[in-house]
C-alpha cells in the first residue's frame, strides 16, 4: 500500500495552520512527522483521520482517494480517549467488537496484546487504577487489537519510561517487519532515527524537509568532515584553519570533539589532509561527518 498525503491545507477561524503539506509513505516502512510543538502534526493526522476536513488538497491510498473507514487503522490519538472506570481487558474486547472483531478472537488478541506489552496482570483492573505509562500501553493495545495494516501514533512515547520505551520500539519494529504502514508523530529524534526510513519535518505548517532519512543524511553530509588535532584546542585550530585554509575549507559548527567543516567546490579530501600534514598538525580525528537526525532539525527548524 502507498498512502500519499498531497497538498493539504487547513485553517480554523481564518487562520491557516497546515500551507500544503505532502508526503508519502508505503507498507513495510516507518514515516516519522517531526516537528516542534504546534507545528501542525495532530491537525495531520486528524485530517489524515478524517476527524477534521481539509480547506484543499487530497489523500490517496494506491492512488484512489482513501477512506480511513475503509482500511484496518489502528490509530492513537494524542488524546487518550479510554474510559477510567472500566476494566482494561473489558473495554479493548468491547472496542475490537465494535470494529467488527468477532467476540472470540477479540478476547484472544486482546489476552496476546495485553501480555505482550507486559500489562497482563492489570487486565481485571479498572484503567484508573493504572498509572499514567501503564494507561498509554493499555491505549496502544486498544490501537493494535485489530491487526491494523495501517497504523497511526500520535506521540506515542510520551510518558513511557526507558523500559516501556522500549517495548514500543520493539513493538513498531515488528508491524514494519510485518509490512505494516507506520506513521508517527514525535519531536524526540533518537526514536524516529532508529527505526523510520521516511521522515518528514513540519515547521509552521509547512514541509521543510521529507524523503529517505539515509540519503537525506547523506546529502547533509556530503562535502563535511570532522577534524580534532591532538596538540591544537579546537578554539585554535578553528583560527589557524579560518587564517591559513580559507581557500580549502570552512569552519561549519564547533562541537564537543571536533570541528565540522566543509570543503569547498574544487577542494578534495585528500587534497585537505595533505595541507595539514603539512603545517605538521597532530591529527586525531579526520573523517566524513554523519549528521544524526537532531543536528539535521536543528537547521531546518531552528531550535529544538
Ligand atoms: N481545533 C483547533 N482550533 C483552533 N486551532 C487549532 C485547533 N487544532 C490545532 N490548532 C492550531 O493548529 C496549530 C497546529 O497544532 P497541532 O496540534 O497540529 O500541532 P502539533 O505539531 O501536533 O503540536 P504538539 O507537538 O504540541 O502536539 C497550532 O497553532 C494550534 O493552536
Amino acid at each position: 500500500m502507498k498512502l500519499e498525503v498531497k497538498n493539504i491545507r487547513k485553517s480554523f477561524s481564518g487562520n491557516e495552520v497546515l500551507h500544503g503539506i505532502s508526503f508519502s509513505v508505503e507498507s513495510g516502512k516507518a514515516l516519522g512527522l517531526l516537528g516542534r510543538n504546534g507545528a501542525g502534526k495532530t491537525t495531520t493526522i486528524r485530517i489524515l483521520m478524517d476527524i477534521f476536513k481539509a480547506d484543499s488538497g487530497e489523500i490517496l491510498i494506491n492512488d484512489k482517494k482513501f477512506n480511513p473507514r475503509n482500511y484496518p487503522i489502528g490509530y492513537l490519538p494524542e488524546e487518550r480517549g479510554l474510559y477510567p472506570k472500566k476494566k482494561v481487558s473489558e473495554q479493548i474486547i468491547y472496542l475490537a467488537e465494535l470494529r467488527g472483531m468477532p467476540s472470540k478472537k477479540a478476547k484472544e488478541s486482546t489476552k496476546i496484546w495485553l501480555e505482550r506489552l507486559g500489562i497482563g496482570e492489570y487486565a481485571n483492573r479498572n484503567l484508573d487504577s493504572l498509572s499514567k505509562g501503564n494507561q498509554q500501553k493499555v491505549q496502544l493495545a486498544q490501537t493494535l487489537v485489530c491487526n491494523p495494516e495501517i497504523v497511526i501514533l500520535d506521540e506515542p512515547f510520551s510518558g513511557l519510561d526507558p523500559v516501556n520505551a522500549q517495548i514500543l520500539k520493539d513493538t513498531v519494529r515488528d508491524l514494519i517487519s510485518q509490512n505494516k504502514l507506520v506513521i508517527f508523530s514525535s519531536h524526540q529524534m533518537g526514536y524516529v532515527e532508529e527505526f523510520c526510513e521516511e521522515i518528514a519535518i513540519i515547521n509552521k505548517g509547512k514541509i521543510v524537509l521529507s524523503g529517505n532519512l539515509k540519503n537525506i543524511k547523506k546529502e547533509f553530509g556530503k562535502n563535511r568532515l570532522i577534524l580534532s588535532s591532538n596538540d591544537l584546542s579546537l578554539n585554535n585550530l578553528k583560527v589557524m584553519l579560518e587564517d591559513r585554509f580559507k581557500d580549502l575549507v570552512s569552519v561549519n559548527e564547533v562541537k564537543k570533539n571536533y570541528l565540522v567543516l566543509e570543503l569547498f567546490e574544487n577542494t578534495t579530501k585528500k587534497e585537505l589532509l595533505q595541507k595539514l600534514l603539512e603545517e605538521n598538525i597532530d591529527i586525531e580525528k579526520f573523517s566524513t561527518y554523519e549528521p544524526d537526525l537532531e543536528d539535521i532539525f536543528v537547521k531546518k527548524v531552528g531550535g529544538r
